[in-house]
């Protein structure tokens, strides 16, 4: 708890800063945003409540004190930090309403994130009138979200959010899964009205415009991530990538004995020959590589025709992870030279094409793990050199660049179906929106090989798998929440959760053995040293102060 002291202090820094909001000379509009249609919107079930009871507990388990009276907070930063296996449900949450305000504002992928903070309200809590701009280093805040994540009358009282004057609604009353957004300019006065009891707790985002900008946060969490999985207490028995043999793993005759099984199964395992013979990018070190094989995703011909562009995008993602891994790294910056200009241009192919074009996409070819034109006419729109094959069998076509992760390629993905509209073919496409993304997949299923093992010998992994249950579940009812990263305006692309993927490793193989259960069981046994620390952490969960 903070001093008597220390709290006046922040009341009066508070105080002043709210003063000065309304004097600031910030907070002109972005040229982009001048002209919209709408400048705010009100939106009800972005996310399913049982992401927002899960949240609850995120912001429970990581928030701290300090950035202002009676409110703690969370950044994505500090949930890497501090529990990076807490990071998918966060993820999935800011996924889902970025693609919410995109959708609302016409903003056709244009948009970055620029800071993701779980902060939680409490009795006392307000916020005065001031708009999201207002500071000289805040004027790359475009674009503000606030997901609420608790009910107000159940959970707290008071703390309803009001703008100031212009269009309705002009009072939101915070509830689950209710999302409120809009322009973060002078446009959009707003406050936030005190907290009468309990706790309110929101997830707020802010967007930005600005491509540099939009990589800051995302680059933070990926070096955090790449740091942890680099360390040496989590380093795994890396199974060497069908068809590079001369990578065995470092883990002495288990791993050889695991590499030969796996030739032996790729006889008559046609997915895991597939990945093979398409030759895909591996991503990063010490990472299980039968499981995240990263490849642009295209037809098997073609993927057979130009093993070198494979190799030439395989190079690249290597020196980009090189990149990642020096200090003081300023990852892919040079990359974002030019996209503030291909970004006009994917505005113009996103409004022209019939099917959405994915920026993120872009993003990942700028970072190496795509190198590929395929002709798919709206890709190349879009970035010029880019371009993949639409996803026919794990979703409706998109005409976007994909990277995919050829999930245990083997087809021993048990519980992994195609996506919507599949054809029913083994091999499944998990589609990535940003590295980021793909290493918190890692993050989260390497926890998730942890709770497994942690099975029978610790109730507090047992009580968080009965969470993660229960999730399951709860996302079976239509096939658009099963693949529910969210569905991007329109419902034009499926994406698989990052709990399938992380259950596909979880569950055994229905049809016996095959090189994910070898390697589930070698992962699982080094990771049972790591797993004390997992669970005190996790035991963290629920704890307020
Ligand atoms: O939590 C809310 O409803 C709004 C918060 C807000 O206005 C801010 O953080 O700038
Ligand atoms: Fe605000």
């Amino acid at each position: 708890m903070l001093g008597k002291k220390r709290r006046a202090e922040y009341e009066e820094a508070d105080a002043e800063r709210q003063s000065r909001d309304l004097d600031a000379q910030h907070g002109s509009a972005h040229p982009r945003l001048e002209n919209l249609a709408r400048v705010r919107s009100v939106e009800d079930g972005v996310v399913p409540l049982e992401l927002c009871r899960e949240l609850v507990m995120v912001y429970q388990a990581v928030s701290t004190v300090g950035y202002r009276p009676h409110v703690r907070s969370a950044t994505i930063h500090d949930v890497v930090t501090a529990a990076p296996w807490l990071l998918p449900p966060l993820a999935r949450a800011r996924h889902a309403v970025l693609c919410a305000v995109e959708a609302a504002f016409g903003l056709g992928l244009e948009l970055g994130l620029e800071f993701t903070g779980l902060i939680g309200w409490r009795q006392g809590a307000a916020l005065g009138w001031h708009h999201d701009a207002n500071r000289e280093y805040l004027s790359r805040r475009h674009m503000s979200a606030v997901l609420y994540l608790n009910d107000q009358g159940a959970d707290f009282g008071g703390g309803d959010f009001r703008f100031q004057d212009g269009p309705e609604p002009l009072r939101v009353s915070p509830r689950a899964g209710r999302m409120v957004a809009y322009t973060a300019d002078a446009r959009n006065v707003h406050c936030v009205e005190p907290v009468a009891w309990g706790e309110r707790v929101a997830l707020t985002l802010w967007f930005t415009l600005e491509p540099a900008a939009a990589e800051e946060e995302d680059a933070k969490v990926a070096g955090v991530l790449e740091q942890l999985l680099a360390c040496p207490q989590l380093q795994l028995a890396v199974l060497p990538p069908p068809g590079a043999r001369d990578q065995a793993g470092q883990g002495g005759q288990q791993d050889l004995d695991q590499q030969q099984q796996q030739e032996e199964e790729k006889e008559d395992d046609p997915g895991l020959a597939q990945a093979d013979s398409s030759g895909g990018v591996w991503l990063g070190r010490g990472l299980p590589d039968t499981m995240y094989l990263l490849h642009p995703r295209q037809p098997e011909a073609q993927a057979q025709a130009q093993p070198e562009v494979q190799a030439e995008a395989e190079s690249e993602v290597r020196q980009e992870q090189a990149e990642l891994a020096a200090p003081g790294r300023e990852p892919a910056r040079e990359a974002h030279r030019d996209r503030e200009a291909t970004s006009t241009a994917a505005g113009t192919a996103a409004q022209q094409a019939a099917e959405p074009v994915d920026i993120r996409a872009q993003r990942l070819r700028e970072l190496g793990l795509h190198a590929r034109a395929s002709g798919a006419a709206a890709g190349e729109a879009a970035g010029g050199s880019g371009g993949g094959t639409a996803g026919a069998e794990a979703g409706p076509a998109t005409g976007s660049e994909c990277v995919w992760v050829h999930a245990l390629a083997a087809g021993a993905g048990a519980g992994l179906e195609p996506a919507a509209g599949g054809t029913g073919q083994r091999s499944v496409g998990l589609r990535f929106g940003s590295l980021t993304e793909a290493l918190l997949a890692t993050a989260f299923t390497v926890y998730r090989l942890g709770c497994v093992a942690a099975d029978a010998a610790s109730e507090a992994a047992a009580a968080e798998m009965g969470l993660w249950g229960d999730l399951a579940a709860s996302t079976e009812a239509t096939p658009e929440e099963t693949h529910g990263l969210g569905t991007r305006a329109g419902g034009a692309v499926a994406r698989l959760s990052l709990q399938q993927l992380a259950e596909s490793v979880a569950v055994e193989p229905q049809r016996g053995g095959g090189p994910l259960r070898r390697y589930v069981a070698a992962a699982t046994a080094q990771l049972r040293r790591q797993l004390p620390e997992w669970v005190r952490l996790g035991s963290l969960l629920g704890a307020c102060d």
